[in-house]
Order: C-alpha cells, then sequence, then structure tokens
C-alpha cells in the first residue's frame, strides 16, 4: 500500500504552515509525492507526480510483485477545489508479464537492513488515467455529475477516518514485535541456563543465568513478553470491535470514541513493544556473549528484523505525539472546562475520573512484602500519567505565554513531558489488562502464582525507569521508596529463575522456526552448535586463495615500483 505523505503536508500547509514533515522529508526520502488526482469529464482520475522528488518510496512489494497500489493522493475536482486525502486503486504492472504500466515508472529500492524477503519500491505516475470507481468511497465520493459528497462536516474529521486503516498495522506490529522478544528471550535464556562459567569453587562451575547480574538483564523482559503478549491480544480485539463496528457502517458517537482511543493506544503501543523488543535484542546478544554474534544463532537477523517496527507505519516519536495529544484534549474537555469525566469505551481513561484524589496520593509501602504486587506498581503508574498529563499541560501553556505558536509550544513540550506522558499512559495500560488478568478468578490456581509474578516484575522494573519523576513530583521522598523497588526486581528475578526455562517453553516456536543452535529447545549448547559449525559450507576446506597466502607469496621488495 502506498500512503501520499505529501497529503499531510498539503494539509499541515493549510493548517497554519506546520511545516516539520516537510523538512524532513525534502532532506530524506524521495517521498514528496505531490501527485494530483483530477477528474476529468469522461468521469476519470488522472494522477501525476511533477518530479523525481516527487517520487514516493519504500512500498512493501511495490518493487517487483505487486501489480496494484493503493495510492493516497489529494482529490482536486474540475472546480479546482482540493478536498484532500484520498485512497485509489493504481494498476502499476502489467499481471501477465510484470512490465510497468504506460506512464508508470516503478522498480524496486534496494537491499535494506533487514526485511529482505519484501521488495520494497518506488513509483512516480505521468498522466495515468483511473476510472472514477477507483476511488475507495467510504470517506468522500464523486457523483456520476462530478460532484464531491462526504458523509464528514469536518474535514479533519474525514481525515482521521481515512487514516484509520493505519491503526490496523499499529495493532498488528505492536504483536508482530512480542514475536521477535520471544524469539530473541527464547534464545538467550535456553542458553543462559545450559552455559556454565566461573563457578564458587575451582571444581564447580555455575551456570550463567545463576547470576544475579544475568537474571537482572534478561528475566524482566521475559515478565514482558508475557505482559505484552497478553496486552497486545486485548489491543486486537479491540481493533477487531470496531473493525466490525465499521463493517456495520455504525455511525454513533461510541464508535467514533473507539476509533479515536484505539489510535491513542496503537500509536504508543507500537512504540513500547517495538523499544522493548530492540532492548531486549541488543541485550540478548551480548547475553550469550560471543555466540550470539555468530550468525548461525540467528540474534542479528531478529535484530535487523524488528528494528524497523520502529520506524514504519510512522516513526516511533511522532506517532507518539498523536498519543499524547488525545491526552491533552481529554484535560482540556473534561477537566480544565469544568464539564463532568465521561469514561472511555476502551477504559484506558476511567482512572482519570479519580484525577484529584490520584494525585494527592504518596507511595505507602514499608515493606518488601507488599511490594511484590503488581497492584504497588499500579498505583504508581497512575499517579505518574495524572502528573506528567498535568505538567505536559502546564508546560504548553507556559510556552504559549512566552508567546511561543501553538506549533512551537508543542515541539517544546516533548522532551520529558509529553513524550514521557505517552509512554506512560501505554504502559500503565498494559500494566493494569495483564493485572487484572492475573488476578481474575477465572486463571488456574496453579497458574495465577507465576503470572502474579511476572505481572509484578513487570510493573516494577518498569516503573523504575521513571524513579527521577516519581521523585520530581513527590510520590515518592527519600531512599526507602527505592531501596523497596529494586530489591522487589531483584527478589522476583531470583524467585523466577528456576521457572524461567519452562516459561520459555511455552512460548518458544518449534526448533525448526527459531532455527537457532545455541537456542535449540533439548539445551544442549555445545553438541547443536559444534553440528551447525562443521555442517557449515567450506568450514572444513582450505580457502580457494590458499596458494597465494602460503606459497605463491611475493618476495619482500618485489612488489616495489621499477622506475
Ligand atoms: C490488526 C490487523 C492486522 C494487520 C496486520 C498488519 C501487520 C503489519 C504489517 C506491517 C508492515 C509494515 C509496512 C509498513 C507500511 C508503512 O509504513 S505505510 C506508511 C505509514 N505512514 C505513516 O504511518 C505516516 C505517519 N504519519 C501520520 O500518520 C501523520 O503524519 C500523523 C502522525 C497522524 C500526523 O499528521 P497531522 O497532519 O499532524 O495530523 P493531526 O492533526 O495530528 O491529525 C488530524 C486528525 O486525525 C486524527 N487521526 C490521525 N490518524 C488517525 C487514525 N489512525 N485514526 C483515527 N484518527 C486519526 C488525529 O487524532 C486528529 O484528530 P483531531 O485531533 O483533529 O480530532
Ligand atoms: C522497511 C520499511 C517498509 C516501509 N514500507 C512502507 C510502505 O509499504 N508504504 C509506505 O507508504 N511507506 C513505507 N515505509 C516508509 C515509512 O512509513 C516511513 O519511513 C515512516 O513513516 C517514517 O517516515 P520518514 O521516513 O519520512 O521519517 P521522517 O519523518 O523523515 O523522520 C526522520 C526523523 O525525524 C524525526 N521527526 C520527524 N518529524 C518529527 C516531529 N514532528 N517531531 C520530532 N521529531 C520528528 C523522527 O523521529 C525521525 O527520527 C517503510 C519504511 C521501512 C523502513
Amino acid at each position: 500500500c502506498l500512503f501520499d505523505k505529501h497529503s499531510f503536508h498539503d494539509k499541515r500547509k493549510r493548517r497554519k504552515e506546520r511545516t516539520d514533515f516537510v523538512k524532513c522529508n525534502k532532506e530524506d526520502e524521495l517521498s514528496l509525492f505531490k501527485t494530483k488526482l483530477d477528474l476529468h469529464v469522461h468521469y476519470e482520475f488522472i494522477i501525476n507526480s511533477p518530479d523525481h522528488e516527487a517520487a514516493k518510496i519504500w512500498i512493501g512489494n511495490l518493487g517487483k510483485t505487486a501489480t496494484h497500489a493503493l495510492v493516497y493522493a489529494q482529490l482536486y475536482t474540475p472546480d479546482g477545489v482540493c478536498h484532500g486525502l484520498h485512497p485509489f486503486i493504481v494498476q502499476v504492472k502489467d499481471p501477465k508479464t510484470l512490465l510497468a504500466m504506460p506512464g508508470v515508472m516503478v522498480g524496486d529500492i534496494g537491499k535494506k537492513l533487514g526485511q529482505n524477503g519484501l521488495d520494497n519500491g518506488f513509483v512516480l505516475f505521468c498522466d495515468v488515467r483511473i476510472p472514477r470507481e477507483n476511488l475507495l468511497n467510504s470517506t468522500g465520493d464523486i457523483t456520476p455529475e462530478g460532484l464531491y459528497v462526504t458523509p464528514y462536516k469536518d474535514p479533519n474529521k474525514r481525515f482521521g477516518a481515512s487514516l484509520g486503516a493505519l491503526s490496523g498495522g499499529r495493532v498488528g506490529i505492536t504483536r508482530m514485535s512480542v514475536i521477535n522478544l520471544k524469539l530473541a528471550i527464547s534464545i538467550a535464556i535456553r542458553y543462559s541456563a545450559a552455559r556454565k562459567q566461573f563457578g564458587p569453587s575451582e571444581e564447580e562451575e555455575i551456570p550463567v543465568l545463576e547470576y544475579q547480574l544475568q537474571q537482572w538483564r534478561l528475566i524482566p523482559y521475559l515478565a514482558a513478553i508475557f505482559a505484552l503478549d497478553y496486552f497486545s491480544k486485548s489491543l486486537f480485539i479491540n481493533f477487531l470491535e470496531f473493525q466490525i463496528g465499521l463493517m456495520m457502517k455504525d455511525n454513533s458517537d461510541r464508535q467514533a470514541e473507539i476509533g479515536r482511543e484505539i489510535h491513542a493506544l496503537s500509536c504508543a503501543s507500537k512504540p513500547l513493544s517495538s523499544w522493548t523488543a530492540q532492548q531486549a535484542v541488543q541485550e540478548c546478544r551480548e547475553a550469550c556473549g560471543g555466540h550470539g554474534y555468530l550468525t548461525m544463532n540467528r540474534i542479528g537477523d531478529i535484530r535487523n528484523d524488528n528494528d524497523p517496527n520502529c520506524t514504519y507505519e510512522g516513526d516511533n516519536n511522532v506517532i507518539l505525539q498523536q498519543t499524547s495529544n488525545y491526552l491533552l484534549t481529554w484535560i482540556m474537555l473534561y477537566l480544565f472546562s469544568g464539564k463532568s469525566t465521561n469514561e472511555s469505551p476502551l477504559g484506558s481513561l476511567n482512572f482519570l475520573g479519580d484525577f484529584h484524589t490520584i494525585l494527592s496520593k504518596v507511595f505507602e509501602v514499608t515493606v518488601e512484602d507488599e511490594c511484590l504486587d503488581s497492584s504497588v506498581p499500579l498505583l504508581a503508574y497512575k499517579w505518574l500519567v495524572c502528573y506528567l498529563l498535568q505538567e505536559s499541560y502546564l508546560k504548553i501553556q507556559q510556552e504559549k505565554q512566552m508567546g511561543k505558536s501553538d506549533f512551537e509550544a508543542k515541539n517544546n513540550s516533548q522532551v520529558y513531558y509529553c513524550h514521557t506522558l505517552a509512554i506512560a499512559y501505554i504502559e500503565l495500560t498494559a500494566l493494569q489488562r495483564f493485572h487484572d488478568f492475573t488476578h481474575d478468578s477465572s486463571v488456574p490456581h496453579g497458574l495465577q502464582t507465576v503470572l502474579k509474578k511476572l505481572c509484578a516484575l513487570y510493573g516494577l522494573w518498569s516503573l523504575s525507569k521513571h524513579i527521577a519523576v516519581l521523585y520530581q513530583g513527590g510520590y515518592f521522598c527519600g531512599k526507602k521508596c527505592t531501596e523497596l523497588i529494586q530489591s522487589s526486581i531483584l527478589t522476583l528475578c531470583s524467585q523466577l529463575k528456576n521457572d524461567a526455562v519452562s516459561l520459555v517453553d511455552t512460548i518458544a516456536p518449534s526448533d525448526f522456526i527459531l532455527n537457532s543452535p545455541i537456542g535449540k529447545g533439548d539445551g544442549e549448547i555445545y553438541k547443536n552448535l559444534w553440528s551447525a559449525i562443521l555442517q557449515g559450507k567450506g568450514a572444513l576446506e582450505r580457502p580457494s586463495w590458499w596458494m597465494t597466502f602460503s606459497s605463491d607469496k611475493p618476495l619482500v621488495g618485489s612488489l616495489r615500483g621499477k622506475l
């Protein structure tokens, strides 16, 4: 599918010259897709890209395989009015020959850091005609008489609905990243349980997973797998509910609200999940020592394949701003305008009804035993989100009072404010859902103990990255608070250590799919590695250049210039 990002630019230009995207795109990829779709008297659209800077690149499958593209482009009617971004189906290649259609210049952009099983392409159009019916018309249409019609009164709402398709991708990527997390952690924990290094005595060596440091580096990511796996599945179900509403043509306010909440959640769940996987994969690479760097053990591939999850379907840092915008709208609508708070359809904002009460709370835990339950980080997260929401709002107001435009005020309030707010909100939502699940009586008792520990560890470990803000806002006071969080994390890591391999066995794919000698389920790391090394192509052969290297070596000085 192909997105016309220039349409975002045009929209931004129309809306008070917000030009950050224009700058970025001009500097980087050939992404200014200045395509225009004019309505012709024969009820066709004509599609054009004025110059090479207008080429749209990166489109998945387009380079070699795809014959049709979904093009998001500006829709112009014959009266010269631009109706904004709309999706059109455009044939780009002949399905029988795979040659480009007349007027279409299409090709492959070349090798990438990963995901090379997919041919990302570029495309330019020159007077390409497409029938009127190729406009996907759920948010706006052209009548046979050439008039533009849309069920949306507010063009912004139509734009938002048109972008709604991106939420599905972001929900999908949230799950794809969890899968990468599972792959990497399965390899690293199985390896760490089998790899022995050093020991308490000369005679005895112990598995590296016995070391507190190795546990602290890996087991929180194991906990993150269970939390994010549950959360991403629940988000997918929310998304399905939303899609069913769309298919049933549900025009209710609730349906629109679900769309907005899913947009806010998915714009932060993709960053949370892809960044967690990115950091975990690197930690796993190092946790496997030198063998983690051997291509056959797969961690490098997982790292490269996960990496674009942070970028496509919207760069993580950019789309997090959509989430904080959503939260800031809430604070303006319901808190400072004095309207009574309402509940959000998916429940992620419900706690904000107690905004003021939550903000008046402080950390009250005094002993470690109390701290080993996920309700402790959950309470702290609620406070954290309320605090960051209040501070982000005040920061933006302060910027405006200093004479900054809306555009500048928002940009200058990202670091330490809106950006952290969006991350804290999604961590809270993921934790809340996993907490509710692990504390539900329907979960078998035998599983509940270990699941509750995983949930508490995920919550405390995630929260530990926000300790500075907890002190800054007065939720924490004195060194005891941090000591309790830290010692609880270590206790939970140590308690979960003996279950780690069994937990991995429940989430790892088959050995054939994992395809990593040091990550195989039998734990025979050296046997498997040895066998894979010996089967390596040419492992025991001498090199083709052996003669030059050993016997036909040039004599010292023989290569000196003769002149
Ligand atoms: C589960 C299914 C399985 C599928 C399984 C898939 C697997 C997954 C495979 C992955 C494979 C990857 C393949 C890579 C494929 C590409 O990468 S495709 C290219 C994707 N491109 C992007 O994501 C571009 C990212 N950029 C953007 O989305 C826009 O620039 C931004 C970030 C929304 C900002 O635009 P802007 O002009 O500043 O718009 P803004 O004023 O913020 O928004 C306008 C209004 O629309 C609303 N809005 C914007 N987006 C939305 C939305 N999505 N929903 C609702 N409302 C929205 C805003 O909230 C705002 O509303 P109001 O506040 O005005 O009420
Ligand atoms: C493997 C892969 C597959 C892809 N497939 C497709 C596809 O099928 N279809 C398609 O249309 N596109 C596709 N893309 C493109 C992808 O959607 C874009 O790369 C992505 O949306 C980011 O946009 P950009 O590259 O223009 O980055 P830019 O927007 O140029 O970002 C560059 C940097 O600037 C920062 N930045 C930008 N704006 C702001 C801001 N307002 N505030 C703060 N910082 C900012 C970003 O954080 C980022 O670090 C693909 C990309 C990849 C890597």
